[in-house]
């Protein structure tokens, strides 16, 4: 097997569950900073992960547990050959000068495991960092960072592994595959941290159907400010929801998205997360970007580049915009 070192980027809600669980089980994963002070506040006291937290079951046991973690600021980390990259970091970090300072630091052989919510990563990823093994993740595991070495699994999900897909591209054209020892190595490791994990040879609609669902559930409840459980409450809101659903369903099938009881699933995520408060609507709270333009503004990308318009994911767009900070 190809030599694999695991370092997870960004010390984020799911890269502090990412990095605690996997150290917790005994397989190292440097975690890799923004700041110098987390990573200073991590190497003493370790991450603490809360399990059960927020739950919507009342009976739900929080159960926390506490790991050793080594912890660098990202421009201090030192990547062997064979660094696997779990990228925890919300696209909006993702500038250009950032994908040029993990080329800077990445060795010739890396691979990249992107777990960002929307799209347009890859192709960013794959223009900066050509000789890297480009793989996604798509996950329905829920975290909430509660302080800068502590984080609550707010909700059980599972970890989808495969070929990143590029969906800007036209024709499509592929990055570098996945070495498949190291993306076993990386299913291994996250299946001993607790984590559900299936590697999947179609990525791209695992990724379509989960842009429907934050296409749908992130800008209404940023803009309502609402729990997710709440968006399904009333006739007026359900119609929102529907008109969203039905623009943005009709344009992802056009890149591969099967038809399918996706309605049904994504009411069944607002009833999951009822209590959660999305992350956009984290990040507008939090003053923060947010990631509309790699939801709904990459629908609407993807809508020109069929010769089409959508018209719901625009406006959209643009309120989200209009209250936040881009
Ligand atoms: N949280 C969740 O439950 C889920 C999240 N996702 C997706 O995963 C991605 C990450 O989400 P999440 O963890 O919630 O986001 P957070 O905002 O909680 O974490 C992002 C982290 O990235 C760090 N970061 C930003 N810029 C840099 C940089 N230049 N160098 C190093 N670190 C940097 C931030 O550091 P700092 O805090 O210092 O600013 C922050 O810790 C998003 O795309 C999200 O949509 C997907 C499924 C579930
Ligand atoms: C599934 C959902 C909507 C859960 O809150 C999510 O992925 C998000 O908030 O970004």
């Amino acid at each position: 097997m190809r030599e694999t070192k695991i370092a997870v980027a960004g010390g984020g809600s799911l890269g502090l569950l990412l990095a605690g669980k996997l150290n917790a089980a005994g397989c190292p994963a440097e975690l890799w900073t923004r700041t110098e002070d987390q990573a200073r506040i991590i190497e003493r006291d370790g991450i603490t992960v809360i399990d059960g937290a927020g739950g919507a079951d009342a009976t739900t046991v929080n159960a926390a547990m506490t790991a050793a973690v080594k912890a660098v600021p990202l421009e201090k980390a030192a990547a062997p050959s064979g660094t696997a990259v779990l990228l925890a970091m919300k696209q909006t970090a993702l500038t250009p000068s950032f994908v040029a300072r993990l080329k800077h630091m990445l060795p010739e052989e890396h691979a990249i495991v992107a777990f960002c919510n929307g799209i347009g990563h890859f192709d960013k990823l794959q223009a900066g960092l050509p000789s890297a093994e480009l793989a996604a993740a798509v996950t329905t595991e829920a975290a909430r960072r509660s302080g800068p070495a502590e984080v609550a699994h707010t909700g059980k999900g599972q970890i989808w592994l495969g070929q990143a897909p590029l969906f800007a591209a036209i024709p499509p054209t592929y990055a570098k595959s996945p070495d498949h020892d190291r993306m076993q190595y990386i299913e291994s490791r996250l299946i001993q941290a607790g984590f559900t994990v299936s590697m999947s040879n179609n990525m791209t609609e695992r990724m379509l159907r989960k842009l429907l669902i934050n296409a749908v559930i992130n800008p209404l409840t940023a803009l309502l400010r609402i729990r997710n459980g709440e968006l399904t409450s009333t006739p007026e809101r359900l119609s929102l929801m529907r008109q969203l659903y039905d623009e943005t369903a009709g344009i992802l099938r056009e890149y591969g998205l099967k038809d399918g009881s996706h309605w049904d699933e994504l009411l069944h995520v607002c009833a999951r997360t009822a209590s959660n408060h999305s992350s956009m609507l984290q990040d507008i709270l939090a003053g923060r970007k947010t990631e509309i333009d790699a939801i709904n503004g990459a629908v609407v990308s993807l809508a020109a580049n069929l010769g089409r318009q959508a018209p719901w994911n625009d406006k959209i767009t643009r309120m989200v915009k209009s209250i936040s900070d881009g």
